[in-house]
């Protein structure tokens, strides 16, 4: 005789302000702390780089890291889109008035707007036209599954727009082969989404089945070397082994600066498809990976582990030929001639920032003879592509590393000519007609390390909006700086280290084993 549940014996009842909070503590939570696996990850890859401008930037990446967990700030001014899976047991009732989404959004709100600890409200309404920031970072993008039992299972991450913004998806015919798709797409993703970082690959199903795979392997912990030591159990875990050491081979390296590691592990979730296709989806998760997993059983808001400050590696930057001091307030077109391709510099004074949406509207104003708002002048000046977070307690800004430069190139020969920019500083290649508008205006284009958003903010020492303080984040300010470090990326020839750097780590390190273990 069949056996019938007994729906009162079994129910567990989630109360709304418990999953609110919960969603709340764990944004928090996951915008200042790495999580141990990646730290472990990122430490030995740090270890074992052979390439000086990719180990340092690994460095300042895991200095960063310490310096948020310590003072509990966002790793990067970017601080994501929040993106939920949601697994419910069919044998949960709930105690709430507000929807799922609208349950998540709440959680989002109090995250984004906690005056403690402010992260950076990134969202655009209407992405087509207006693109109006939403100002409290809502709303999250949800993913619902009715499940068996009585738990309520959420994997949560808040994804980077630069990592985001370099998924691809392809509709591979059964006989290609996966890991030449793959080799052929990584080098044509550039360093936007700042690596070293996490592949997550989805396979089968159809086009958005394999794109919602490659998002949900993110979640799972990085653990290639495991892998490697116990052997692969089916052909996806043979894939991951294969691209692991393959996508390593190709030389990008930490930032695209050519060295050892590009990637720490390759995640592969695989579904059944139709006799003609093969869906392939790719996800890169940036150094700023950000999520966690909880579950609420109705006994109260999830408990995240406490972190332990002695569990972060201690390394301290190091001193490698001496750098140049670069006064931003006396510069001179002759003294940015002298800029060698990966010398590293110390920018002190005061620079501009911009990024996408100042860019539109400036060089609207400039192709339609208009005149830049009041006290906007980039003559002379340097401009850093950057959104930062909100200051909180004593500081000046939050968080404010650089966002992709890439972006901007389709601005960049205005910004040099007519707006009379001198250099610009971002991170990420720069396309082929912006290292010749470089090369052109004589012009210079240096990177700061994605993903070392706090470290850098503390070389700023003052912050103001000059214009568009509408546009929250993408208005644009005026930093004044000390000791900013730095990289000429591009200099006024049009050499670029985003060619130079894997060209030259490639050979080297061909012989090197990228398994150690
Ligand atoms: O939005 C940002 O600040 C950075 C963005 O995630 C990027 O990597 O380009």
């Amino acid at each position: 005789m069949a056996e019938h549940l007994s729906p009162s014996a079994s129910m567990t009842t989630i109360r709304q302000d418990d999953f609110i909070q919960s969603i709340y503590q764990s944004l928090q939570y996951i915008a200042c702390y790495h999580s141990p696996d990646f730290l472990q990850a990122l430490h030995e890859a740090w270890q074992r780089e052979p390439a000086p401008a990719a180990r340092d930037a690994m460095g300042q990446i895991l200095i960063n890291s310490y310096l948020c967990a310590q003072g509990q700030r966002p790793l990067c001014q970017d601080t994501g889109i929040v993106v939920a899976f949601v697994q419910v047991g069919m044998q949960v009732q709930w105690d709430a008035k507000l929807s799922l989404q609208e349950m998540v959004n709440e959680g989002v709100r109090l995250a984004y707007g906690d005056p403690d600890n402010r992260l950076r409200a990134s969202i655009v309404s209407d992405p087509a036209g207006k693109r109006l920031n939403t100002r409290d970072n809502t709303p999250a993008v949800v993913h619902v599954e009715l499940v068996p039992g009585d738990k309520v299972e959420i994997n949560i991450s808040a994804k980077g727009g630069g990592s985001e913004n370099k998924a691809k998806l392809a509709m591979l015919e059964p006989s290609d082969n996966i890991v030449d798709w793959v080799l052929r797409t990584v080098p044509t993703m550039g360093a936007g989404w700042c690596p070293p970082g996490v592949l997550g690959i989805g396979i089968g199903g159809t086009a958005e089945k394999a794109v919602l795979l490659a998002k949900q392997s993110l979640f799972a912990p990085i653990d290639i070397h495991e892998l490697r030591a116990r052997g692969p159990a089916d052909r996806a875990e043979e894939l991951r082994l294969e691209l692991y050491e393959k996508v390593n081979r190709l030389g990008i390296g930490a930032q695209g600066l050519g060295g050892l590691t590009t990637v720490l592990d390759i995640k592969i979730l695989q579904t059944a498809t139709h006799a003609t296709s093969l869906p392939v989806a790719m996800i890169p998760n940036c150094a700023a990976t950000r999520h966690i997993h909880f579950t609420l059983d109705g006994s109260g808001p999830a408990i995240l582990p406490v972190p332990r400050l002695q569990d972060w590696p201690q390394i301290a930057q190091e001193s490698g030929t001496p750098m140049r001091q670069v006064n931003l307030d006396t510069l001179t077109k002759a003294d940015i001639l002298q800029w060698q391709p990966g010398e590293q510099l110390l920018l002190s004074g005061k620079l501009l920032t911009g990024r996408d949406a100042a860019h539109k509207r400036i060089v609207d104003l400039i192709t339609s003879g208009q005149p830049l708002p009041d006290g906007l002048d980039f003559h002379n000046r340097f401009i850093y592509y950057v959104g930062p977070v909100d200051p909180v307690r004593d500081e000046v800004i939050g968080p404010a590393g650089p966002t992709t430069a890439t972006r901007m190139d389709r601005f960049t020969d205005t910004m040099l000519g007519d707006a009379g920019l001198l250099g610009m500083i971002g991170k990420a290649e720069r396309g082929e007609a912006t290292v010749d508008a470089i090369r052109h205006h004589q012009s210079v284009y240096l990177i700061a390390i994605g993903g070392a958003a706090y470290l850098i903010s503390q070389a700023i020492k003052a912050a103001r909006v000059v214009a568009f303080a509408d546009l929250g984040m993408e208005a644009v300010y005026e930093f004044t700086v000390e000791n900013m470090p730095v990289t000429v990326a591009v200099d006024s020839q049009g050499h670029s280290v985003h060619e130079t750097g894997p060209a030259e780590w490639r050979p080297k390190i061909a012989d090197i084993p990228i398994f150690t273990a």
